[in-house]
């Protein structure tokens, strides 16, 4: 379990968060949601320990340090927003350096098989020999997502992986962060801007605006109207599908 307390983040003379506290458990996706400069990356950068804060932040119980910043948790898996790198690397070998500390000489047919896999469940099989600097900004994000997953790490934090890409991949990379965020009871906060993903694929709902939590609880609880329309300056309506599903549309949308 992830529990933040009273975190307090300042860039240059600003003060960007305020007083954030909450919880993200194990085995459930967290979406962190909020209009654009809302402080979710400055949120999810400070979790992984990039950004100096002040508060406190627990990670199993145990005290993670704040006040420096610059140092990535161990525990910790993180993709960030822009994952540009003008590196040759294969996908493969990219992938493969989720497994850094367990890399020898050879590379053995497991660890081979698992970035298959991995590749796989993300769609990404057929990009597995091209290199990371011939990939478009959606397929390079998705790469370092499986070198993320790939690692296995406790606490997942996912900044915005799904905004550049296609449905048919959206769709993939939720269900992938989702399935293995249950099977392996990781703990996991994803930014997110599609409300219907945060409604499809989230358990539990962070909202942030002008740098406060204005709400946090079960998805469905927070992924109201009532709650959303003010906070994103639009009238928001909710359907439910033939299948019983619902969804947020904007109203008259
Ligand atoms: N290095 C910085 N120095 C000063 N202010 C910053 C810095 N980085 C971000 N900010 C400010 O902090 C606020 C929150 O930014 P942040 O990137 O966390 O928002 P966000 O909710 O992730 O936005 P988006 O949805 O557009 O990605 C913004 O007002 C932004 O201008």
């Amino acid at each position: 379990m992830l529990q933040a307390q009273q975190l307090n983040v300042s860039l240059g003379r600003q003060a960007i968060l305020h007083d954030v506290s909450f919880e993200a458990r194990p085995g459930e996706v967290t979406a962190l949601l909020g209009p654009n400069g809302s402080g979710k990356t400055t949120l999810l950068k400070t979790l992984a320990g990039l950004l100096p804060a002040r508060g406190q932040l627990q990670w199993q119980g145990q005290a993670l340090p704040l006040q420096r910043g610059g140092q990535l948790h161990a525990a910790c898996g993180y993709l960030p927003q822009d994952c540009s790198t003008r590196s040759r690397l294969s996908v493969t070998e990219a992938v493969l350096l989720g497994q850094l500390g367990a890399l020898g000489w050879r590379v053995s047919a497991e660890q081979r098989a698992a970035v298959q896999q991995q590749l796989a469940a993300l769609g990404l099989g057929a990009l597995a020999e091209r290199r990371l600097c011939e990939l478009s900004g959606g397929q390079r994000q998705m790469v370092f997502l499986a070198q993320v997953l790939l690692r296995q790490p406790g606490l997942l934090l996912l900044d915005e992986p799904i905004s550049a890409l296609d449905l048919q991949h959206q769709v993939q990379v939720m269900r992938s962060v989702r399935e293995q965020t249950q099977a392996r009871q990781l703990t996991c906060v994803v930014v997110l801007h599609d409300l219907n993903a945060a409604l499809a694929y989230a358990d539990r709902v962070l909202l942030l605006q002008h740098g406060r939590l204005l709400a946090a609880g079960p998805a469905r609880d927070i992924l109201t109207p009532t709650l959303l329309a003010p906070v994103f300056g639009v009238a928001i309506h909710q359907a439910h599908t033939a299948s019983g599903h619902s969804v947020l549309c904007p109203h008259g949308g």
